[in-house]
C-alpha cells in the first residue's frame, strides 16, 4: 500500500468539548506501531453510548475525542509483530479486546479482556501511552479503543476481528456492538431456557435485540416495557408478545409485571441506563430464582438500590458487557449467522447517512423511529 507507514490524512468528525456540536476535521492518523493495525472504516453506526460520553456524563470521557463504536472496514496497514490480521482483511473493530492470554480470558468466567483496558478508557495506545491522532500537532483521544467516527483508525490487534469478506459490511457494522450485546446478554449471560417468561425494559436495538435472543431461546412470554408506545409496533417483529407503558398504569411497574406474571419473570434485562428502572427490573422478578440483567449504562454518580431481601429470597442481580461475547473468537461466528439469516441485522437500520452528516444522525437518535443510524464514511 503506497499509504503503509505514512501519516494518513483524513476526515473525521472530533468532539472537542461535551455536548458541542461534533466537527468533521481533517486529522492526521499515525501509522500503526507494534501490536497495532490502521483500518480504513467505511461504515459505521451511533450506539446510545457514544451519546452518552459525548454527553459528559461518562467519567471516562476525555477530550477532544474521536468517538464510535459500531463500525466495519477494511484493514490498511499493520505494526510490527501483527500477525492475525494483514492488509486486505475485513474487520469489525471491537472495543471489548479478546488477548487470549490474560487472567480474565484465560479464565473461562468472562469476555472481559484485561490486556489494553487500562489504556483504551484513558484514550491512549499501549505501548507508548500516546494517541495515533492529531490536528496539527494537537492530539485528539481515542475512545473505547476503537474511534471509528474516522475514515481511518489505529486500534489494538486483540481488539480486531477478521470476518468473511463476502459479508456486506453496510450492516455487518452493526455485529460491533449493539446487536451482539442483547443477544448474548440472553445467550450468554442470562443463559434463557425454553418456557421462560422474559421482560425487556427499553425497546431500543438492545431491547429488541434481547426479544430477538430470547425468541430464539424458545421464551414463552416476552413482555416489552418502554414509555414509548410507538415502539410497540415494531417490537413485534422481533418477537415481543405482550407491551407495558408504565404511564398507563398507577401502580409501580414491577407491581404490574408480577401481577401479570403470577408472582414473577424468570428473566428481566434492563436495556435503558436508568437506576429506577434497573430496580424494577429486579424486583419483577419471581421469587426464588428469578434473574436480572444489567445492560444500560447509567450516568457518573448513579447507583443502583434494593432490599437485601430480594435477593435474599432468591433473586439475582448480574450485568454483562458486549453481551458476553468473546470479540476476536465470536463476532466471526454471528457474521455466518447473519449471512445464514439466522439473526437479524438489516432489520435494525431505519436510516443511512454519510459521516458529514454525524450531528444530524445523533439527532436522530432521539427520535422514536431511529434504531441504528448507518454512516457511510467515504463519500
Ligand atoms: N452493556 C453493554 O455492553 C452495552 C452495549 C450497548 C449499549 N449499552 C447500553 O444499553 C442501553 C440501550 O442502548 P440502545 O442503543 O438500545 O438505546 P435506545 O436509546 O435506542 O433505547 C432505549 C429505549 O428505552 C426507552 N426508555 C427510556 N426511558 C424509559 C423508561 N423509564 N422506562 C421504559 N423505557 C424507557 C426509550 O424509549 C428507548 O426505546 C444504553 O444505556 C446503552 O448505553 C450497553
Ligand atoms: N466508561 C463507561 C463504561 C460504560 C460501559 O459500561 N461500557 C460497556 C460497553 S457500552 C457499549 O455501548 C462495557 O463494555 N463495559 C465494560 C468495559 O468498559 O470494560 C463508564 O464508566 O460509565
Ligand atoms: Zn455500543
Ligand atoms: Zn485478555
Amino acid at each position: 500500500m503506497a499509504t503503509t507507514g505514512q501519516f494518513i490524512t483524513c476526515k473525521a468528525a472530533v468532539a472537542w468539548e461535551a455536548n458541542k456540536p461534533l466537527v468533521i476535521e481533517d486529522v492526521q492518523v499515525a501509522p500503526p506501531q507494534a501490536g497495532e493495525v490502521r483500518i480504513k472504516i467505511l461504515f459505521t453506526a451511533l450506539c446510545h453510548t457514544d451519546a452518552y460520553t459525548w454527553s459528559g456524563k461518562d467519567p471516562e470521557g476525555l477530550f477532544p475525542c474521536i468517538l464510535g463504536h459500531e463500525a466495519a472496514g477494511i484493514v490498511e496497514s499493520v505494526g510490527e509483530g501483527v500477525t492475525e490480521v494483514q492488509p486486505g482483511d475485513h474487520v469489525i473493530p471491537c472495543y471489548q479486546a479478546e488477548c487470549k492470554e490474560c487472567k480474565f480470558c484465560r479464565s473461562g468466567k468472562t469476555n472481559l479482556c484485561g490486556k489494553v483496558r487500562a489504556a483504551t478508557g484513558v484514550g491512549v495506545m499501549m505501548s507508548d501511552r500516546k494517541s495515533r491522532f492529531s490536528i496539527n500537532g494537537t492530539p485528539i483521544y481515542h475512545f473505547m479503543g476503537t474511534s471509528t467516527f474516522s475514515q481511518y483508525t489505529v486500534v489494538h490487534d486483540v481488539s480486531v476481528a477478521k470476518i468473511d469478506p463476502v459479508a456486506p459490511l453496510e450492516k455487518v457494522c452493526l455485529l460491533g456492538c449493539g446487536v451482539p450485546t442483547g443477544l448474548g446478554a440472553v445467550w450468554n449471560t442470562a443463559k434463557v431456557e425454553s418456557g421462560s417468561i422474559v421482560a425487556v425494559f427499553g425497546l431500543g436495538t438492545v431491547g429488541l435485540a434481547v426479544a430477538e435472543g430470547a425468541k430464539a431461546a424458545g421464551a414463552s412470554r416476552i413482555i416489552g416495557i418502554d414509555i414509548d408506545s410507538k415502539k410497540f409496533d415494531v417490537a413485534k417483529n422481533f418477537g415481543v408478545t405482550e407491551f407495558v407503558n408504565p404511564k398507563d398504569h398507577e401502580k409501580p411497574i414491577q407491581q404490574v409485571l408480577v401481577d401479570l406474571t403470577d408472582g414473577g419473570v424468570d428473566y428481566s434485562f434492563e436495556c435503558i441506563g436508568n437506576v429506577s428502572v434497573m430496580r424494577a427490573a429486579l424486583e419483577c422478578c419471581h421469587k426464588g430464582w428469578g434473574t436480572s440483567v444489567i445492560v444500560g449504562v447509567a450516568a457518573s454518580g448513579q447507583e443502583i438500590s434494593t432490599r437485601p431481601f430480594q435477593l435474599v429470597t432468591g433473586r439475582v442481580w448480574k450485568g454483562t458487557a458486549f453481551g458476553g461475547f468473546k470479540s476476536r473468537s465470536q463476532v466471526p461466528w454471528l457474521v455466518e449467522k447473519y449471512m445464514k439469516k439466522e439473526i437479524k441485522v438489516d432489520e435494525y437500520i431505519t436510516h443511512n447517512l454519510t459521516l458529514g452528516e454525524i450531528n444530524e444522525a445523533f439527532d436522530l437518535m432521539h427520535e422514536g423511529g431511529c434504531l441504528r443510524c448507518v454512516l457511510a464514511t467515504h463519500v
